[in-house]
């Protein structure tokens, strides 16, 4: 690793502090359906459920990052083979976009502590969004990730990429759309991948809350990687931790304002909105106006 990409790798940013020493792996596994099987356990099974997440025969790759949601994504389907739900496979995959030796090894170490066989694999991510993206490389890299996630998961012979987003996720997202964007759009719990033939992408972690997986990963006293880059931190601030900070502030006067974002997406009155896409196409309320 050269200099360049050394200072690419970075350090990553917001620290998860462990409140406790490493718990035993049987203790972390067994406090995902008691400790909370209410706010993690029910959540994961639920959206599974709801969404229908996973069918008979899916082999599923688990998108490791190393940080708390995927790690704690990759124990749930493990959990969900052990309670009886054996109609999927699974393959777990982390892919290193260029991380900095340290952060490589704590990947790897709390995989092997936390007994999840990964698929390591490297690319060069991190020095290519650098490159060819200039000041905003976070658009080209959650792509290339993106590509090369669904590249490894198809070589696996998976038809799903699981990704780690979770409920605030969600909410974040529709509020970023709604106030920087100007348009209404969430993020799905699932999707069918556009280059990738036969590929979907599903987020089981949509239901959880951010809240309960700090404390979870906290209480198993494992230290998960934080966000490892340093390119777009350097160089733009992050809108998304100014929403995170709003919707936080907004709660102390508006109560379930996270659950009513969340079911904004649910209940969209098409009788009440001005103008529409779908499949890349524009329409207007007006298109039907005069049918009706
Ligand atoms: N390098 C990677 N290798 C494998 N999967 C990844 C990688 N980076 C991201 N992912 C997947 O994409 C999801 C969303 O990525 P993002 O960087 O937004 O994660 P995050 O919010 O930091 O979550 P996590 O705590 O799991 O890292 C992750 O939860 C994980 O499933």
């Amino acid at each position: 690793m050269d200099e360049k990409e050394k200072a690419l790798a970075g350090e990553g940013c917001e620290i998860l502090v462990p409140f406790n020493e490493r718990k035993p792996l049987k203790d972390i596994e067994r406090s995902i359906i008691k400790t909370y099987r209410k706010h993690i356990w029910s959540k994961f099974v639920k959206a599974i459920k709801e969404y229908e997440l996973v069918k008979d025969g899916d082999k599923i790759a688990v998108a490791i990052s190393g940080g708390k949601d995927s790690l704690l994504m990759a124990k749930l389907f493990q959990e969900l083979h052990k309670h009886g739900n054996q109609n999927f496979e699974v393959e777990f995959i982390a892919m290193d976009p260029g991380y900095h030796p340290e952060i490589r090894q704590l990947l790897e170490e709390n995989c092997k502590y936390l007994n999840i066989p990964v698929h390591i694999y490297k690319t060069d991510v991190f020095k290519v969004a650098d490159r060819i993206a200039g000041d905003y490389p976070c658009y080209m890299c959650a792509r290339m990730r993106r590509g090369a996630l669904y590249g490894k998961a198809q070589e696996l012979g998976c038809n799903k990429l699981a990704l780690g987003h979770h409920f605030n996720d969600v909410i974040e997202t529709t509020m970023l759309n709604l106030l920087c964007a100007g348009n209404f759009k969430t993020m799905m719990p699932k999707l069918k991948a556009q280059n990738f033939e036969n590929m979907e992408l599903i987020r089981p972690l949509y239901l959880i809350e951010e809240e309960y997986i700090k404390r979870f990963i906290q209480n198993s006293g494992i230290w998960p990687l934080n966000c490892a880059c340093m390119v777009a931190a350097k160089k733009i601030g992050n809108k998304r931790f100014e929403i995170k900070d709003l919707i936080e502030s907004l709660k102390e006067n508006f109560q379930n304002v996270d659950m009513s974002i969340f079911r904004a997406a649910e209940n969209v009155n098409m009788e009440a909105i001005l103008g529409w896409e779908k499949e890349g196409k524009k329409y207007s309320f007006l298109d039907e106006y005069d049918e009706i």
